[in-house]
């Protein structure tokens, strides 16, 4: 099944008001490819309202980079996903590793985070992904058969959820897994993900790969089978480096 490819910035905790600019030279970089390639920023939560204004009229989607799996109530500094999609977003990341770790995320809550994003009509984009000791231990795709298993419920659709593999190693260190390591687990993934889902909806939910991608490698790892977009972080910042990403997805 052809799957129309998706490269989505993650800002982090990165972005200030004036940094929105990025996304007036991304639009103006990138806005040709729009009928090939899907782009999305995830800002901070305090800018995606103003990015979502920002980026109206344009192919960039904009997304949120977590969510609470309520609609409202007492979590003092949590966002529901209904409030982001009423400041604009149309995604949103869930069970990144940052969140895993920093925030003790369990699959179940990840998996609660990812219907949460569709009670609000946003796509849910799950990550998953090994340490580096699991990697070492064998156990990759252990662990990140466990993660799908937990984290991407059974109504999982093409159009409600996309996956990224994003080896916790790989983030931020300039180290990527080799590409017939890419190519082992995004095959692995699919085919976990049609055992459970089956082979149609498996084959067209759309498998990101994460983890140090740069304008200078991106050519390579997005051409690799069952890798359909990249989930960006450093190199989204700037448009200048997202733009050319974008482009080797196109
Ligand atoms: O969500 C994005 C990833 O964590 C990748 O980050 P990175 O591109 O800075 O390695």
């Amino acid at each position: 099944m052809a799957r129309r490819p998706l490269v989505a910035g993650n800002w982090k905790m990165n972005g200030v008001a004036a940094s929105l600019g990025e996304l007036d030279s991304l639009a103006a970089k990138v806005g040709a490819l729009s009928a090939k390639v899907d782009v999305a920023i995830c800002p901070p939560a305090t800018l995606v309202g103003a990015a979502a204004a920002r980026a109206k009229g344009t192919p960039i989607a904009i997304g949120g980079q977590d969510c609470h799996a309520k609609v409202s109530g007492a979590h003092t500094g949590d966002v529901a996903a209904e409030m982001l999609a009423d400041a604009g977003a149309t995604l949103v990341i869930v069970g990144h590793s940052e969140r895993r770790t920093d925030h003790g995320e369990s699959d179940d809550v990840v998996k609660a985070k990812a219907e949460a994003a569709w009670r609000a009509g946003l796509i849910a984009i799950i990550c998953v992904g090994e340490t580096e000791a699991e990697r070492d231990g064998g156990k990759t795709l252990d662990v990140v058969g466990r993660q799908l298993d937990g984290s991407v419920p059974a109504a999982a659709t093409a159009a409600n959820t996309v996956v990224a593999y994003e080896p916790v190693w790989a983030i931020g260190t300039g180290r990527t897994p080799t590409e017939g390591e890419i190519v082992e687990v995004h095959s692995f993934m699919r085919q976990r993900l049609a055992a459970r889902l089956g082979a149609e909806v498996a084959g067209g939910i759309r498998l990101l790969y994460g983890g140090s991608v740069k304008p200078g490698n991106a050519a390579v790892l997005l051409k690799l089978a069952d890798v359909d977009g990249a989930l960006v972080g450093g190199a989204s910042l700037k448009a200048a480096d997202f733009a050319p990403i974008v482009e080797a997805a196109a």
